[in-house]
């Protein structure tokens, strides 16, 4: 019998204000402070993506954070003072002339883990006209366990999370702004990245309006067999869940997915 390997996740389903970064770096300050504050301390937090900015596309060249530095400073500072590591949503990152949504992790220690630029851009929220894509992917390592990152959009191609799987990844994580009237999609992508990649898949989504867009929440916790662990509603929440990872040891035993593929043929 293998060991069990426990981690406790809190995810911010928060509201974003659009093209207001500094109302967003402080509401997400409390939260954090609320999601550390807990008897069961969380050893990983995620937020949704664009946390920063929101999709304030058309200023989005003033707005994005250059480098990324501040986002840094104040979560990596984060990370180090109460111990947690952090997967740190997305945010609008200024790099050169080039804007992108970029997700930046943290491990305990306040040290970088990880940096994932998102590849597929939504043109349905006209991305591709004010970003750049990135051209990596996400495949890190959190507490010694292979992890990937995708964002949003990301999730409508089974290819890059089958790809992030083959890489070693037992955990994945998708900061996203993913609206009405698009729920079932949503939920069933999820479930199916979880199912066929016998991976946890764990989605934070925003909530709260945007113009005439309804960002409707549903954050998930899923476990490798497809179960879901935890799912907020339409409002703003701290979830929480634990996970095992040696259940993604066990559900790939139990069916033999990855043994079983005939890649040759497809
Ligand atoms: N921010 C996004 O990538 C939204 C993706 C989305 O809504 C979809 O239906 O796909």
């Amino acid at each position: 019998m293998s060991q069990s390997q426990l981690l406790n996740l809190a995810l911010i389903q928060m509201d974003i204000a659009i093209g207001e970064p500094d109302v967003n770096y402080a509401v997400l300050e409390t939260k954090l402070l609320e999601a550390v504050d807990a008897a069961q301390k969380p050893d990983v937090i995620i937020f949704p993506e664009m946390w920063n900015t929101g999709y304030a596309l058309t200023e989005i060249h003033q707005l994005a954070d250059v480098n990324g530095e501040r986002t840094k400073a104040f979560l990596s500072t984060f990370a180090r003072t109460h111990q947690v590591n952090i997967i740190g949503g997305s945010i609008a990152d200024k790099k050169e002339d080039r804007v992108l949504n970029t997700i930046y992790a943290w491990d305990r220690e306040g040290n970088e883990i990880a940096e994932y630029s998102k590849i597929h851009l939504f043109r349905l929220m006209d991305e591709e006209k004010f970003l750049h894509s990135g051209e990596q992917l996400g495949l890190f390592e959190l507490e010694g366990v292979p992890a990937g990152a995708m964002i949003c959009y990301d999730i409508r191609f089974p290819e890059l999370s089958r790809k992030l799987a083959l890489d070693g990844a037992r955990i994945m994580f998708v900061p996203a702004e993913w609206p009405h009237p698009r729920l079932h999609h949503w939920r069933t992508l999820l479930m199916a990245r979880a199912i066929e990649n016998q991976m946890y898949v764990v989605s934070c989504n925003r909530v709260g309006t945007s113009g005439t867009t309804n960002f409707f929440g549903h954050s998930m916790v899923i476990d490798p067999w497809g179960e879901v662990l935890v799912e907020g509603d339409e409002n703003e929440a701290i979830l929480r869940a634990t996970i095992d990872l040696e259940e993604v040891v066990r559900v790939r035993g139990k069916i033999p997915v990855f043994e079983d593929r005939r890649p040759h043929l497809y």
